[in-house]
């Protein structure tokens, strides 16, 4: 936790009295959240209830109606950010790249905005990196294979270590393994794991697997709506109704024991749509 000069003190991350609204639709209403540095908050909530938008916020592609956003004190900036990375449910990678040359685009950026090129020793600097972060995410194999030759699990281990090689602290990630069988799926969560453990970054992970938000979070958050008008559905829009620690980075808080339990006699459930 940090401190606001003269206020209260503020967390690694902090939404405050968040609103959005589309036209005169509210989509979010009065979201209020503090998350510490290196948690892991998993995101769930009905279908249309505003968690992608919210994510959207998080990583500055869009603005809130009211309220405010910082990290680590300072107002979030309205644009991409190396410190933010992000992967979608839908493969984000380049499809005409290769497995190695879609690991080098962030650091080709980086050196050049107009060509997209890099050069000499920042390249093999570059060549390196990717060449480990190819190990990490097991697509050694496959360096030279392009996207439309990879299973999905596949194509999403390419899109998290794309997002991971400029070592965001932040890793925002949008049903990232809703298209994928439950035995990739499993693969997955465990490589995520890892690397959550290794680098210490902070994730948001909207998911409509209850199971899964409750096996990774190391926080679960619902987003809901507390007014319903029937005549109206989109009259109001959604907050954040529950908030739920489930355990620390080294383990599972004591009450979590429990309802772990009891999660774990039942099959998975999935969240329907409102
Ligand atoms: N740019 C936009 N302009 C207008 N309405 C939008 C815009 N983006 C999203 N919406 C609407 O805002 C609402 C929330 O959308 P959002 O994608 O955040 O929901 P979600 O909870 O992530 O849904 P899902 O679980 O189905 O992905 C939806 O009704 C959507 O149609």
């Amino acid at each position: 936790m940090g401190a606001s000069v003269g206020g209260p003190p503020v967390s690694f991350l902090d939404a405050r009295k968040i609103s959005v609204t589309y036209g005169d639709a509210p989509i979010l209403e009065r979201v209020n959240l503090g998350v510490d540095e290196g948690s892991f908050v998993t995101i769930i909530g009905a279908s249309g209830c505003g968690k992608s938008t919210f994510l959207r916020l998080l990583l500055g592609q869009e603005t809130p109606t009211s309220g405010e956003i910082s990290i680590d004190g300072a107002a979030i900036a309205p644009e991409p950010d190396p410190g933010r990375g992000v992967v979608f449910q839908k493969y984000s990678v380049f499809p005409h790249l290769t497995v190695r040359q879609n690991l080098m685009l962030p650091f080709e950026f980086d050196g050049s905005r107009l060509l997209a090129r890099l050069f000499g020793r920042r390249r093999r600097e570059a060549a390196d990196m990717a060449g480990r972060m190819m190990d990490k995410i097991g697509l050694a194999h496959a360096s030279e294979r392009y996207p439309a030759q990879l299973s999905g699990g596949m194509q999403q281990r390419l899109a998290i270590g794309q997002a991971l090689l400029k070592r965001p602290r932040i890793l925002l990630l949008d049903e990232p393994f809703g298209a994928l069988d439950p035995g990739t799926r499993k693969d997955m969560q465990a490589m995520l794991l890892d690397l959550w453990t290794e680098t210490g970054m902070t994730v948001f992970m909207v998911t409509h697997d209850i199971q899964e938000a409750f096996d990774l979070g190391t926080r679960l958050i619902v987003f809901d709506k507390v007014r319903h008008d029937p005549q109206f559905p989109a009259a109001y829009g959604a907050t954040i109704t529950y908030d739920l620690p489930l355990k620390t980075r080294e383990g599972l808080t004591p009450d979590m024991q429990t309802v772990r339990a009891i999660t774990a006699t039942k099959t998975r459930t999935t969240i329907h749509d409102a």
